[in-house]
Formats: structure tokens, C-alpha cells, sequence
């Protein structure tokens, strides 16, 4: 199995830059986010070397929805990142992160009058999804006595390989405005009072293994962008978006490097641009590529029971990672505690929840595993613990934080106080 350089194996444990997996789900009990901060930073200095290569004016904007902990923003933030933020809540955080407004770009094809609110009062700029947007930002800036900047999201219509539920810039898609309306879009746009554009936005999906969908998106994008030029459109930013796939089978093929995404996307804008003679800023919008490897989900092994099948019963389920019961999604897995034994049977991994479909891995070839050994779910940085429920009266749980052998809580697991905290009580109840 190839393993990044942060996950090595010692004496048998799955090690994760420098901290013992074994030691850490001891000290800190299971089911464990285990995430590791250089490898975030790692990842993220490798989209902006890959991209100054091509172009001087470049930002990455990191997709806050792939995991939203604060101290992961704050790491990114530290960097120098931006944000994709796609709710009042990523907002807040990203600013509490010390994001600059002016690095954020607030995505959503439904937002609230609240979001727009909150995106003029922070000094944020806004994706418009719709001319109903357009229309309610233009009035809520100019109540507030302020001009807002402002892209519209394209909907290019392009085809994508990921699974159909996280393709986004298909025809049918929610998001987005058709390419071939955008310029009456645009229009409209220039003849508000409150509202400039500055910017276009686009994203095609998510877990694109493939970057050639991505070269066709930029053409697309850059065909819009003479268009919109030519009608009195200055240009700050293009934003291209995320969707950058991971090598989830770490036996097969590698995902495309950031320098390949690099080359495949930046000709196509900066010959454009160089015809044009401007000199926007080209944003990316990662989640996945940016945080996925850092993480490890730990999980203890409280049974295991042979039947049709032999399951591994672990205490993690699609409460806390829902990927694979949602999209299908293969993620490794391997036994941590004694990560360098021989496969010596075929197994598949379940959860806690009631339902047939909490499986986290199908049919594996693993040592042989017992009950009260802990089992190591790869890749579970991106839309893992942002997508946890406390589903079946399970509070989410703990996240650590690793640096350089150093290993720290960044959120503390939820106690059963914690599922009552919101409760009310109707009066005929009490
Ligand atoms: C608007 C937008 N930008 C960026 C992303 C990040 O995508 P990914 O995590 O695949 O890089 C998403 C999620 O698909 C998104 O909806
Ligand atoms: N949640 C999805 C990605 C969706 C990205 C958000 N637009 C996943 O886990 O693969």
C-alpha cells in the first residue's frame, strides 16, 4: 500500500507525522479524527508554487465545507489563504480564522437575505446564483449605503467523471447560470446601482481524477471572460472553482499533481488574459485536494462476528464519516495496531448505526482482525467530520491536532449533555 510521507509504519503501529495512531486512540479515546497540520500546509504551498509558475497573480481559496474546524482555517489563514464560504456560519469562521474579507468569496445558490446582510456588512464579495440575488443583494447594499462586488456562478454544462451526486456543472445542475444567458446576467448587473461585478465563478464538482475537465471548464470561462471584457466588464478575479480528485485506493494509480491541474488550467486563462492585456487575479477554490490525506479516523473494533459475510463491528459509522454509505466512496483501511501483518482474511467494515447501509468498507484483505483492535479509515479529511450527524444519540467525536510528534485536542468529543444542549420542553410536557 502506498502511504503518504506524514502516515509511516513503526513497530507495527500506524504512525501519522511522528504520533503513534495506537498511543493517541489510548490517550484519547475512539472514534478519533487525527489530523496533521503540515501536511494542510504541505498541500497548500503546493497549489501556490504550482500555480506562480504559470501566473504572478494567483489565490487559493480554501472550501471551508470540507472541514470546517476553526483551527484548520486558522492554519490556512496563516498561510495566506482565502475561502470559499458557503453559509453565514463559514463566514464567520473564516473572519474569526483571520481570513481578510477581501480573500473570501461567498458561494451559494440559496442564499438568505441574512447572508447577504452579513456578506455587505463584512466588506465580502458575493457569487450570485440567480437574478432574484442580484436583485435582493442590490437593494440590502443599498440600504446599507455600500457598493458590493460581485460574480456571477457559470454553469458551464460540462460533464464530469466523480459520482453524479457531486457533479455541479452539468446542464441540469442546481448551480449556476447557463454560459449562454450569463451576458444578460451581466447586464443586468452593470445597470444596478449597489452591485459591481468584478469577478466570475464557476466549479464543475468534486473528486475529478481527470484534469482535461478542468482545461475545458478554463476555456469555457475565458470565452465568458472576452465576452464580458468587451461589454465593460474590469475584471478583478476568476475563479475556477474546486474539484480536484485524491488517490483514494492507495493501490492504484495517484491522483493528477497540482502541477499537472497547474498546466492544464493556466495556459488556456493566461493566454486570454495576455490578449486582453489584463491582469485579474486567478482564484481556486480546493477543499478536498487541501485537507483529505491529512486525516485519519480512528476506530476501535467491538466485535467481530462471522456470517454471510465476516464484519468487523467497529464504533464509528456513517454518523461520523458518511462518504462511503452516501456516494459509495472507497477509503483504506487498514489495522493500526498492526499495520505491517499480512493480510489473513477478508473483511468487511461496519458500523454502529441501525441501518444495513452503515458500512465503511466492503470485502478487504486484512490481517486478522480481533475485538479490541483499532482500525485506521484513510483519507478522511475532506467532508468527513463536517459531515457528521449525532444520528442514533451519538455525539460526534473528538479531533486531534498533530504536529511534528506533537499531538493536541482541537475539539473535544460530544457528551450526551451535548445531544440535550438545544432541547426545549412544550409546556404540556413539563
Ligand atoms: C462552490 C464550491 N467550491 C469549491 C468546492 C470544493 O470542492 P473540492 O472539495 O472537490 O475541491 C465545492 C465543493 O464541491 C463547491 O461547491
Ligand atoms: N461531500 C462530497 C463532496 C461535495 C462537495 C461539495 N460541493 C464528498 O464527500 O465527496
Amino acid at each position: 500500500m502506498n502511504l503518504p510521507p506524514h502516515l509511516s509504519i513503526k513497530n507495527q503501529h500506524l504512525m501519522i507525522d511522528g504520533c503513534d495512531t495506537v498511543e493517541l486512540a489510548f490517550k484519547y479515546g475512539t472514534p478519533l479524527y487525527v489530523t496533521d497540520e503540515t501536511r494542510i500546509r504541505d498541500n497548500y504551498r503546493g497549489y501556490v508554487s504550482a500555480l506562480s509558475d504559470h501566473y504572478p497573480h494567483i489565490r487559493v481559496l480554501y472550501a471551508a465545507k470540507a472541514n470546517g474546524n476553526l483551527n484548520i482555517i486558522k492554519i490556512l489563514a496563516q498561510e495566506g489563504a482565502g475561502a470559499d464560504v458557503f453559509s453565514s456560519g463559514e463566514l464567520h469562521m473564516a473572519l474569526l480564522a483571520g481570513m481578510k474579507p477581501e480573500h473570501l468569496l461567498f458561494n451559494g445558490s440559496s442564499k438568505t437575505e441574512a447572508d447577504h446582510r452579513l456578506a455587505v456588512e463584512k466588506g465580502v464579495r458575493v457569487s450570485l446564483d440567480s437574478l432574484d440575488e442580484l436583485a435582493q443583494l442590490d437593494r440590502i447594499a443599498g440600504e446599507a449605503g455600500k457598493v458590493v462586488e460581485v460574480s456571477f456562478r457559470v454553469n458551464p454544462a460540462i460533464d464530469v467523471p466523480t459520482h453524479p451526486k457531486i457533479a455541479t456543472g452539468l446542464a441540469t445542475s442546481k448551480f449556476g447560470i447557463p454560459a449562454a444567458e450569463i451576458t444578460d446576467a451581466y447586464a443586468a448587473a452593470l445597470a444596478c446601482k449597489n452591485v459591481v461585478p468584478v469577478g466570475i465563478h464557476c466549479h464543475i464538482g468534486s473528486q475529478i481524477l481527470d484534469v482535461e475537465p478542468f482545461a475545458k471548464e478554463a476555456q469555457v470561462m475565458m470565452e465568458v471572460v472576452e465576452e464580458l471584457h468587451r461589454m465593460g466588464v474590469r475584471f478583478k478575479f476568476v475563479d475556477l472553482g474546486g474539484g480536484l480528485g485524491v488517490a483514494y485506493d492507495h493501490f492504484g494509480p495517484d491522483a493528477p499533481t497540482f502541477a499537472s491541474y497547474a498546466n492544464a488550467v493556466m495556459p488556456v486563462c493566461t493566454s486570454v488574459l495576455r490578449r486582453l492585456g489584463i491582469q485579474p487575479e486567478i482564484w481556486i477554490e480546493p477543499g478536498r485536494s487541501m485537507v483529505c490525506d491529512s486525516t485519519v479516523l480512528l476506530t476501535k473494533v467491538n466485535s467481530v462476528k462471522k456470517a454471510h459475510k465476516t464484519f468487523v463491528n467497529v464504533d464509528a459509522g456513517f454518523n461520523l464519516l458518511i462518504r462511503p454509505a452516501m456516494y459509495d466512496s472507497y477509503h483504506e483501511v487498514l489495522v493500526a495496531n498492526r499495520a505491517d501483518e499480512e493480510p489473513a482474511g477478508t473483511y468487511t467494515v461496519t458500523g454502529p448505526i441501525c441501518e444495513t447501509g452503515d458500512i465503511l468498507a466492503h470485502d478487504r484483505k486484512l490481517p486478522g482482525v480481533v475485538a479490541g483492535d483499532l482500525i485506521a479509515v484513510l483519507d478522511a479529511g475532506a467532508y468527513g467530520y463536517s459531515m457528521a450527524s449525532q444520528y442514533n444519540g451519538r455525539g460526534r467525536c473528538a479531533e486531534v491536532l498533530v504536529r511534528k510528534g506533537q499531538a493536541e485536542l482541537m475539539r473535544r468529543a460530544e457528551t450526551i449533555d451535548d445531544l440535550m444542549a438545544n432541547l426545549e420542553t412544550p409546556s404540556w410536557l413539563r
